[in-house]
């Protein structure tokens, strides 16, 4: 039984995220209690193909008619773990199409329940429905893992995970603090756009998929005017804890509409490094040191517009500078979640999503749970 090994001590947990890139799905193994991280394990990513892809683009923004990208999400996933042994548990995040905390909810596709009897094992998934049932945003979810992290490192200092993936997501925790849960130890957020609109310019202009390395970024000058209404935007200024959905800075794109490639470019990266500061000012004290994750951080325009704009005495480096994989970190996250979520442990608090108070997340199925799901489906 799951419940007497999780008593035993820690487990392999193999997490999954599905970001809202839909570069692909990412994979990661750890072995954890769902308080302390005990080792990081094998990796794996599955990228989407095009025809996927535009399924799942499809959906982005739908609450409804999403049987097609659910099977899509559902064997991608599907089939990237089956190649990956040794877990007792999976955490599966699922690919988000819509999110809108404070009205319609939150809207995660792929079902868990047939992924258990695929793998035939327990999985956890649905981590946010719960949250924001309880008034939470149901988002940022891997802050509590960020604070395991800093545990692990030795920090006793307050530190800084920045995630840059298609929206970016800035964790304050101060690992001085065993509980992530209790006051004080985490504050989370959504600071603003970070590679969306940015895949989306160079997708419409130039038919990629994004802005390799920030060639065009880096040759292009932001544009000083657009920049400032980004970061006057009302969602910036807004006390934490708050969340965005992908395209909720679309109207960014429509902005740079009448500049060159370049300088478009080069203002979005500039909105995302000028929100992401602003943000910073929102911690309760500044960091020495943002670790960064996500895509991002492999754009070295992003990482010089960051490195420019965050106030004077914070260090912005990669989280391969603590020995880290900035790739896996969410899907991390999910794996170590999960295990929290299994042992009735919180996976979010009013630090980190703005809920009530502290809550644990999730839905767990088991092999035998999609039986009468599959019999449904055969008709
Ligand atoms: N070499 C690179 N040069 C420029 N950009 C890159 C590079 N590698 C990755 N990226 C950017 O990172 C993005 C993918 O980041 P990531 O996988 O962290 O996002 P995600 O997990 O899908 O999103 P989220 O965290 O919002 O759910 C790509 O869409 C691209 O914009
Ligand atoms: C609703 C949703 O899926 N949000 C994502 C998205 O991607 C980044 C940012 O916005 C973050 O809030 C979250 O993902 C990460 C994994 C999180 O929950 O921590």
């Amino acid at each position: 039984m799951l419940r007497d090994r999780l008593r035993e001590g820690p487990v392999w947990a193999l997490g999954t995220m599905s970001g809202t890139s839909l570069d692909g799905v990412d994979a990661a193994m750890v072995l954890t209690d769902g308080e302390e991280v005990f080792a990081l394990g094998d990796t794996a990513y599955r990228p989407y193909s095009e025809a996927e892809r535009s399924v799942l683009r499809a959906a982005l923004g739908r609450w409804d008619g999403l049987e097609d990208a659910a099977a899509v999400v559902e064997g991608a996933h599907a089939e990237l773990l089956a190649g990956m042994g040794g877990a007792e548990l999976v955490g599966f995040h699922g690919q988000t199409t819509a999110h809108d905390p404070g009205g319609r909810g939150t809207c995660q596709i792929g079902d868990g329940r047939l992924l258990a009897h695929a793998l035939d094992l327990p999985v956890v998934w649905d981590f946010r429905s719960a949250d924001v049932a309880l008034g939470g945003q149901g988002a940022p979810l891997a802050p509590f893992y960020h604070h395991a992290l800093a545990r692990r490192t030795g920090a006793s200092a307050p530190v800084a995970f920045l995630n840059l993936g298609g929206v970016a997501n800035l964790t304050w925790c101060d690992p001085s603090i065993a509980d992530p849960a209790a006051p004080g130890a985490c504050l989370a957020f959504d600071t603003g756009p970070a590679n969306a609109p940015l895949d989306d310019l160079v997708a419409a202009r130039r038919g990629l998929g994004r802005d390799e390395d920030g060639a065009l970024a880096l040759a292009g000058r932001a544009d000083a005017a657009i920049v400032a209404r980004a970061a006057s935007h009302g969602y910036v200024a807004r006390i934490p804890p708050k969340s965005l959905d992908r395209d909720d800075f679309a109207w960014a794109l429509d902005a740079v509409a009448g500049l060159g490639d370049e300088d478009a470019a080069a203002t979005l990266v500039a909105i995302c490094a000028e929100t992401v500061s602003a943000g910073l000012g929102h911690c309760p004290h500044p960091p020495a040191r943002v670790l960064v994750c996500g895509g991002g951080r492999l754009n070295p325009a992003m990482m010089r517009a960051l490195a420019r704009r965050v106030p004077d005495g914070i260090e912005i480096a990669p989280v391969e500078d603590i020995g880290l994989d900035g790739d896996m970190i969410e899907a991390q996250a999910f794996a170590f979640l999960a295990v929290r979520v299994a042992r009735g442990l919180p996976s979010s608090c009013p630090g980190t999503t703005g809920v009530a108070a502290a809550v644990g997340g999730g839905e767990i199925s088991h092999p035998g749970d999609a039986l009468a799901l599959l019999e449904d489906r055969q008709g």
